[in-house]
């Protein structure tokens, strides 16, 4: 398999909310074509550093290098939210949402053409949402709305993919079908991150893993970062985590 997904590279990344550091002196990287998770506690930081890497969050220090894409080009990076952050009030239909990840390719006005809306349908024939196309998402259910975001995604067409919890509030069959898409993306050469707290589907499913708490406890293959010492270690630095602190000045 030749991947093409980039390599993304952490140096020395601090980013802070409200000046209270989030992620801390964090380095890692991630090599072409991978497949890793990112663990730890909550409030370590993990959507900060997600956010961070797709250039959605202002970075106080250190750089994300995203290279291995040809020069002059941006990266083709695809961000998978929190379901919890999103509106789904808004009365847009299923398959319209799917043309959202469409836009790059067809600006802001651009028409899509009937190939464009075939692919749209497909990608919700993908993910098992074949009949929902003229629905309004406000009717979906949670683990239907996720779906749909996968099929987003999947138009997209990224070679840098991040997701956000993306097995959360999903029932069994969905998490399995959601899962067998990112073994496709990975499948297909692209580099995926995924930000999860199910530390059995980390054990069985992802050959690296970054493990987080607010500094980078470990990052590496999976099962030497989430040794038991480890895990520990991310514990008690949660555990001392004072809430008020700033962001070193270094
Ligand atoms: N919008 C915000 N305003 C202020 N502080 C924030 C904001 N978002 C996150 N934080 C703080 O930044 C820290 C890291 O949050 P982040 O959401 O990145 O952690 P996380 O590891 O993704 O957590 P979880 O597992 O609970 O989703 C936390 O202390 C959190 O309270």
């Amino acid at each position: 398999m030749t991947a093409r997904g980039p390599a993304v590279e952490i140096r020395d990344l601090t980013a802070t909310h409200q000046r209270h550091p989030a992620v801390h002196h964090v380095s890692a990287r991630f090599e072409p074509g991978s497949l890793t998770a990112i663990v730890g506690p909550n409030g370590a930081g993990k959507t900060t550093l997600l956010r961070s890497i797709a250039g959605l969050h202002r970075i106080d220090s250190g750089r994300v290098a995203i290279t291995g894409i040809p020069s002059g080009a941006s990266p083709r990076l695809a961000l998978l939210p929190q379901q919890s952050g999103m509106d789904r009030a808004f009365p847009i239909l299923c398959l319209d949402v799917v043309m959202q990840g469409m836009w790059s390719k067809l600006g802001a006005f651009g028409a899509a053409s009937a190939a464009d809306r075939d692919r749209a349908q497909a990608a919700l024939e993908a993910v098992g949402l074949g009949g929902f196309a003229r629905r309004p998402v406000g009717a979906m259910s949670a683990g239907q709305f996720q779906r749909l975001l996968f099929a987003r995604l999947l138009v997209q067409d990224a070679d840098l993919i991040l997701l956000d919890e993306p097995f959360n509030a999903v029932d069994a069959r969905t998490a399995a079908d959601l899962l067998a898409v990112v073994r496709r993306w990975h499948g297909e050469g692209r580099t995926v991150m995924a930000v999860l707290h199910d530390m059995d589907l980390v054990r069985d499913e992802f050959p690296h893993c970054l493990l987080l708490a607010r500094e980078c406890v470990a990052s590496g293959p999976t099962a030497e970062v989430l040794s038991a010492a480890n895990r520990l270690r991310a514990r008690r630095m949660a555990e001392a985590w004072d809430e008020t602190a700033p962001a070193c000045a270094a």
